[in-house]
């Protein structure tokens, strides 16, 4: 099979072949059914603490555009569902060609045009690939943010001005030591989903923690063209990198909110 991507011919249709966990009881995306959640009082607020990168590159790895500090930076995520706690590896994102489509979770069927992923890996694993292949649910913890059309996002901005200097696959660059990762979080982690989901790409690990906040960012017009400028190896707009929701089967989706 071609290498995976969100092509007709290699899409998440195909990703079975490859992966027969694709068709597992804990696949993500799935699509938030607020009929269907469970508040849970003892869900607290999350905290992440951020602290500035020596070294981190932005870069087109062919399915997505990511922000991927050195290793051992020292960023970490506790609370809320966490019992112990995870380090920061890397954030992506999800985008559609137009605003009508481009998350991966949806929430009672509504996408919105664009998901960002901050990826977090459980610390009492020695690196973020044994926490992908740690088995069970609580390798990883993924925060999801869906983002809509609005005001500018000054905090995103020094990362989108970086997307016309990896338009193409393959390429990355240097993000300057003063961007603030911190400032793109709302300053309260409170309002969630969480559920035990999986990697939404090949290899779909059902390793992941997910937790989607409720209330979307907003980056301007111009910020969701420049994703729509990024292009896949095939020399194709990247736009629509986003898998379709998964079946819940009889996994609880809990809420921190009533
Ligand atoms: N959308 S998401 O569920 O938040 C997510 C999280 C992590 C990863 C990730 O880090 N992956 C999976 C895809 C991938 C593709 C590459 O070309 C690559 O070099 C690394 C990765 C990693 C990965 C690969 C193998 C095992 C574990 C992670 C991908 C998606
Ligand atoms: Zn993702």
């Amino acid at each position: 099979m071609a290498p995976w991507g969100y092509e007709k011919d290699n899409g998440p249709a195909h990703w079975h072949k490859d992966c027969p966990i694709a068709n597992g009881k804990n696949q993500s995306p799935i699509d938030l059914i607020n009929g269907e959640v469970k508040y849970d009082s003892g869900l607290k607020p999350l905290t992440a603490k951020y602290v500035p990168f020596s070294d981190a590159k932005f870069l087109n790895n062919g399915h997505s555009v990511q922000f991927q500090p050195s290793a051992g930076n020292g960023s970490e995520l506790t609370g809320g569902p966490l019992a112990v706690k995870y380090n920061f590896e890397q954030f992506h994102f999800h985008w559609g060609n137009n605003d009508t489509e481009g998350s991966e979770h949806r929430v009672d069927g509504k996408m919105y045009p664009a998901e960002l992923h901050f990826v977090h890996w459980n610390s009492t694993n020695p690196s973020f690939k044994d926490a992908v292949g740690s088995g069970g649910p609580n390798g990883l913890a993924v925060l999801g943010f869906f983002l809509k059309v609005g005001a500018e996002n000054a905090a995103l901005k020094p990362i989108t001005d970086l997307i016309p200097k990896v338009k193409d696959a393959g390429t990355s660059v240097t993000v300057p030591s003063n961007f603030d990762m911190q400032a793109i979080l709302p300053a309260t982690l409170t309002d969630y989903y969480t559920y035990d989901g999986s990697l939404t790409t090949p290899p779909l690990a059902e390793c992941v923690k997910w937790i989607v906040f409720k209330q979307p960012l907003e980056v301007s017009a111009a910020q969701m063209e420049a994703f729509r400028s990024v292009i896949n190896r095939d020399g194709k707009p990247m736009g629509g990198n986003y898998r379709p929701p998964c079946p819940l089967h009889d996994r609880a989706v809990k809420t921190s909110f009533k």
